[in-house]
């Protein structure tokens, strides 16, 4: 995305807002017609100090007063609207940020880094916002201002003006010289900031292996090397700054310095008077402080751009594919799942097979189940049940329908799921469960908890329900954790539940509530649950042993025991010394 295309894209959000940028145009030209009327009244205040019998003091007095009341309404209608203006646009970009985001396919953050999305809503919005009052109206008033000031230095003296103007013009030659340094750097340190959140974000996700395995050190020192790579940028930055800003300096102030000698001059030899020499001076002011602003300026907005173009990078990648209209089919009447000869590869990694010709059913009631070593393309299978990734080949059906031909929701509401890794959010149990169903009440949500066994450890919490829990649950244990998860699933009362076993292991007593709850939530509903435990399934209709992405066995537990192969091996090696478990449901 070029500079203009991204300024483009501002300035659509920004005329959401025009009836303010409106009364930011107006208080612009009140500002400039103020300044101006200031050098007029001193002129006009010198030439009557010089000529004191034409004095009319008591209007000179009322037009400085009127001024200045003028200057400060004006000037704190302006300081609130360009402000109002900033939030509302950055309150805007947070908001479509965040609904975008939500939307995106799970390949988008399969490839991208959270602190990195996390680093576009806080440094990138909050530049871009800061552009959209201050910096942007300030670009419109600096030239105005020194416009306005030309004009009236040209109606006092117009030789002496072009020259100032002359020399005035080289500030925005360093200007456009110094924006464009000025938006690398900050293309460069924004990146930097973001790739030293996501480190962060992964140290305070990781505290406990931290500290376990005594990597602070070494983790410090991988830190301390991002954040000089940031001084390093940030003082580049500061180092065109000052250029910048010397620059101007150098350039106004010898300006502003012939004008005042040149002035002298032409006071001595007669060519202009007192008062009119004072306007000129403090014209030359208004014409040469704005400038020497402007580069500044426009290093500010180069920055925002940057910023702003980071946002809109994530904004234009296309969300989950369009909805479908929705039949209004009911999960209700589901009657069976069917995958034909599915293959599929990541979006990466085209030239690798996940999934080689997944054919299988599961009809309603059934138990299925799918085992087999690390790496094999479970959890894959989920994602494209779930429509996080559409197979390369083959089809996923739902009853007769191909799920192409569904909503994602339509497609989702058949699901409930529950992760191998409990992913609650920062809040109370009592939403953490909810979050499964948006229509539940107070006693679904108890009745939930009550088949999830979790009841009993939640009402002997202080604050029951409504007790925090924690950022991803962090103030639960484990088997609480997978309890909530559970229920959470059990409230959604959809008619297919994918269950990703967990491998943790919990104790005794623990495991045996966790089992006995999925025992529960699998009761009248069609399961598809990935096995790590060999001896939770021998109940199943059908096992179904994955490897390198092939349906390599299938069968139940008893004829796969008997082929002798692949998942004998499996059991064997797995249950030698452990104690048979077994999920029990209700068949249908
Ligand atoms: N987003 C991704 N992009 C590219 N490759 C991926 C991605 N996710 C998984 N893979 C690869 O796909 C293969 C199958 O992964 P998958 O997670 O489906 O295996 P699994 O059978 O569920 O393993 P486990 O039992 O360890 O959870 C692995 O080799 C993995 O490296």
């Amino acid at each position: 995305m070029d500079n203009n295309s991204t300024f483009r894209q501002l300035i659509t959000r920004m005329m959401k807002y025009w009836k303010m940028y409106v009364v930011l145009l107006i208080t612009t030209i009140i500002g400039i017609v103020s300044d101006l009327s200031i050098a007029w009244i001193l002129s006009v205040a010198i030439n009557f100090a010089v000529d004191i019998n034409n004095a009319n003091w008591t209007f000179f007095i009322y037009a400085g007063l009127g001024l200045l009341l003028i200057i400060g309404i004006n000037s704190y209608l302006d300081t609130y609207v360009k402000a109002k203006v900033s939030l509302n646009v950055r309150n805007d970009l947070r908001m479509e940020l965040s609904h975008h985001i939500l939307r995106l396919p799970q390949s988008y953050y399969d490839k991208h880094h959270t602190g990195d999305i996390l680093a576009r809503f806080t440094n990138d919005i909050n530049s871009v916002g800061e552009a959209c009052g201050t910096t942007i109206m300030g670009l419109i008033k600096n030239p105005l201002l020194s416009l306005a000031a030309f004009i009236y230095l040209l109606t006092i003296h117009w030789q002496l003006a072009l020259i100032c103007i002359t020399l005035g013009s080289l500030m925005l030659v360093s200007g456009k010289v110094f924006g464009k340094l000025m938006r690398n750097t900050s293309d460069r340190l924004q990146h930097k900031v973001g790739s030293s959140v996501q480190f962060l974000q992964d140290i305070c996700n990781s505290s406990m292996v931290i500290k376990t395995f005594g990597l602070e050190k070494k983790l410090f020192e991988k830190y301390r090397e991002k954040s000089n790579e940031i001084v390093s940028l940030e003082r580049s930055q500061g180092i065109i700054f000052g250029a910048t800003a010397s620059s101007s300096f150098i350039i106004g102030n010898l300006t502003f310095l012939l004008s005042v000698f040149m002035g002298s001059y032409l006071i001595a030899t007669g060519s202009v008077g007192i008062g009119e020499m004072i306007a000129f001076v403090q014209l030359m002011n208004y014409l040469v402080t704005p400038f020497m602003g402007l580069p500044a300026l426009w290093a500010g907005m180069q920055q925002a751009l940057g910023g702003a173009q980071r946002v809109f990078d994530v904004l234009s990648e296309p969300t989950e594919k369009a909805q479908v209209p929705s039949e209004g089919r009911s999960p209700s009447s589901f009657k069976y799942l069917r995958c034909s000869n599915i293959s599929f590869s990541y979006p990466e990694v085209k030239e690798r097979n996940i999934l080689n010709e997944v054919t299988f059913t599961a009809h309603s009631g059934q138990l299925i189940a799918v085992v087999g070593a690390s790496g094999g393309g479970k959890s894959t299978l989920f994602k494209l049940l779930l429509g996080f990734y559409q197979p390369t080949k083959g089809n996923i059906q739902i009853n007769d329908v191909d799920i192409n031909e569904m909503s994602l929701r339509e497609l989702r509401d058949y699901f409930a799921l529950v992760p191998q890794e409990t992913q609650l959010f920062t809040g109370t149990i009592r939403e953490n469960i909810a979050y499964g169903n948006n229509s539940a009440t107070d006693d679904d949500i108890i009745a939930a908890a009550k088949q999830a066994n979790a009841y009993e450890f939640i009402i002997q919490l202080s604050e029951g329900f409504d007790t925090q829990i924690g950022e991803r649950g962090s103030r639960l244990s484990g088997g609480q954790r997978q309890r909530i998860s559970i229920a959470r699933a059990i409230i959604r009362n959809a008619p297919i539940l994918l269950l990703d076993e967990a491998t943790a292991a919990l104790d005794n007593e623990s495991e045996w509530l966790v089992q006995d709850a999925i025992a529960k939530l699998m009761s009248d509903k069609t399961t598809i649950v990935i096995a790590h435990r060999l001896s939770t399934i021998q109940n199943a209709d059908q096992i179904l042993v994955m490897e390198s992405g092939c349906i390599v066995e299938r069968g139940n537990h008893e004829e796969l025991l008997a082929l002798q192969g692949r998942y004998y091996s499996l059991y064997e090696k797995q249950l030698k010394n452990e104690l048979p478990v077994e999920y029990e449901r209700t068949v249908l």
